[in-house]
């Protein structure tokens, strides 16, 4: 399974957005987060930003979408051509029902859990999804510190996976930078979200180099 480097652009200019992601060629998706303000504390963009952006980049689209009512909003991103839509167990009532939605539109389909919601109930699920993001700050903002506490739940769902014999990446998003990315990806993430270490960096482009060249170490061991 490939190490993958999604740079999220909540830190970036968003009055350049189509600028900022021509600044992270050597990324492997882009990671866009749609907040509603009710789902979390913040509000970024929606369906038309996400639509108009796609026609303007060669990247895949990694959605998160952390809003309420999923189940009613996610299909749409999915027909816009985002290659993969992360959407919140807190926050839908029919997470298998969705994800085959999401998959029957051409996308990869994958739930997300914030850091106090356990991979448990999810685990005879899995093979209805292709990702698993495990949130590693409160979803909300950028620049927030990782949590350790959240490596217990990385390993646990990486094992899981091994055990069924599947194909489903695992995704970490929050406070992902040099220091945190080695223990993330020795527990078991091969997808890595990195906001601020990738937008506040003078070369963004060498960050993602450097964030990948440190988690394909440590994911093999
Ligand atoms: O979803 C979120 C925050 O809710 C993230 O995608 C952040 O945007 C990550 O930013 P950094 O923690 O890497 O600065």
């Amino acid at each position: 399974m490939g190490i993958l480097i999604s740079p999220s652009v909540l830190n970036s200019d968003l009055s350049d957005l189509a600028g900022e992601v021509g600044r992270i060629s050597a990324a492997d998706f882009v990671h866009l987060d749609v907040m509603d303000n009710h789902f979390v504390p913040n509000l970024t963009f929606g369906l038309p930003v996400v639509e108009r952006l796609l026609a303007r980049t060669e990247l895949p689209a990694d959605v998160h979408l952390m809003i309420e009512d999923p189940d009613t909003w996610a299909p749409a991103f999915a027909e816009a051509g985002a290659r993969s839509v992360t959407f919140h167990v807190e926050a839908s009532s029919a997470p298998v029902r969705l994800a085959r939605e999401l998959r029957k539109r051409g996308a990869r389909a994958a739930i997300a859990l914030k850091p106090g919601t356990g991979i448990e109930p999810y685990l005879d699920l899995l093979p209805e999804f292709d990702m698993v993001l495990v949130m590693t700050v409160e979803p909300g903002f950028g620049g927030q510190s990782f949590i350790d506490g959240t490596l217990p739940k990385i390993r646990r769902t990486r094992d899981a996976i091994t055990a069924l014999g599947a194909d489903i990446w695992v995704q970490v998003d929050g406070g992902v930078s040099r220091t945190t990315i080695a223990g993330a990806a020795q527990a078991g993430a091969n997808m890595f979200v990195a906001g601020s270490a990738v937008y506040s960096a003078d070369d963004p482009n060498a960050e993602i180099t450097a964030l990948r060249e440190l988690a394909d170490a440590a994911y093999r061991g």
